[in-house]
């Protein structure tokens, strides 16, 4: 398995979280990538054994932020920037009187952002560590004097045991678009939506809870909150996809299922020194 705790990583590149119950948080700056969130000791993130730690590629697991497009972007790269930009910490992990613990890091526009995107903004990303819960928030600020438009995206990679029992729940009736085989959206009739191939789609207009199962050892339950988030993709790559990424661990596919909370099928117009909150709260139900 990939180097998922802090031991790993030179010490001004990751921001550690610890309770000190097993439950702990890992970030790393290059993108404010979350890498690791333990609770009671089981790791609930995918973190790919051979994704690369360059400060310039994304990294292959954990959450990367999509910002401020997700997908293919004419202006950048897929995705947008924030995941290959070097975060700054901003508030380093502090511990409040329930035990619970609060890091911040933030990313502003510079040369390099301006030349893709010619905005200013920042983006304050606030990540919450709980006995059982991890709440990430991401606020967008509008720092410029003109209206700007984006997409937004937590690309959460989660592990499970045996892609084989793993379900999302609260997908049910909603309309989803296939990227995989294009064409016309449609209706999901599935209360347990199972995935046993190349999975990409974008479901629309969700409603803010739902809950990834698996069972294998070790199970696990995870309910997924969001707020400002209307639209869930589920993606796996599975056997030749993943073969052909090379930042992916080719039996990867069976041990992770990517559910990412998006706000990506109608953008964000902020308005000048306006700003956008979106958050997601994972909870072990377990
Ligand atoms: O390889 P990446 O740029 O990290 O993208 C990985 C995947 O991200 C999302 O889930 C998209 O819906 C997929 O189309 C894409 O393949």
């Amino acid at each position: 398995m990939a180097k998922q705790d802090a031991s790993g990583f030179p010490a001004g590149d990751v921001v550690f979280m610890e309770r000190g119950d097993g439950n702990s948080a890992l970030l790393h700056l290059h993108g404010a990538t979350l890498i690791s969130w333990k609770c009671h000791g089981v790791e609930n993130l995918f973190l790919s054994s051979t994704s690369v730690f360059d400060n310039k590629k994304a990294i292959r697991g954990g959450v990367p932020i999509a910002f401020p497009n997700f997908g293919p972007w004419p202006l950048g790269p897929q995705h947008g920037f924030a995941r290959i930009k070097r975060w700054t910490l901003a508030v380093p992990p502090t511990k409040d009187a329930k035990g619970d613990i609060l890091a911040v890091v933030t990313l502003e526009d510079d040369e390099e952002t301006k030349a893709m995107w010619d905005y200013k903004f920042k983006l304050v990303y606030t990540l919450v560590l709980s006995e059982k819960s991890l709440m990430s928030t991401l606020v967008v600020h509008n720092t410029d004097t003109k209206s700007l438009g984006f997409t937004t995206l937590l690309h959460t990679y989660f592990r499970v045991a045996d892609i084989n029992t793993t379900t999302v729940h609260g997908l049910k009736g909603l309309k989803y678009t296939d990227k995989i085989t294009g064409g016309q959206d449609v209706v999901e009739a599935r209360d347990l939506v199972a995935v046993d191939r190349n999975y990409d789609r974008v479901y629309k207009d969700a409603p803010n809870v739902t809950v990834l199962s698996s069972s294998g050892e070790p199970a696990r339950k995870i309910e997924i909150k969001t707020f400002n988030f209307p639209d869930v993709v589920v993606w796996n790559p599975w056997d030749v996809k993943a073969k052909e990424m090379g930042d992916f661990d080719d039996e990867g596919y069976k041990e992770m299922l990517c559910v990412e909370a998006g706000k990506v099928v109608n953008p964000v117009t902020l308005t000048a020194g306006a700003q956008f909150e979106c958050s997601q709260t994972f909870t072990s139900m377990l």
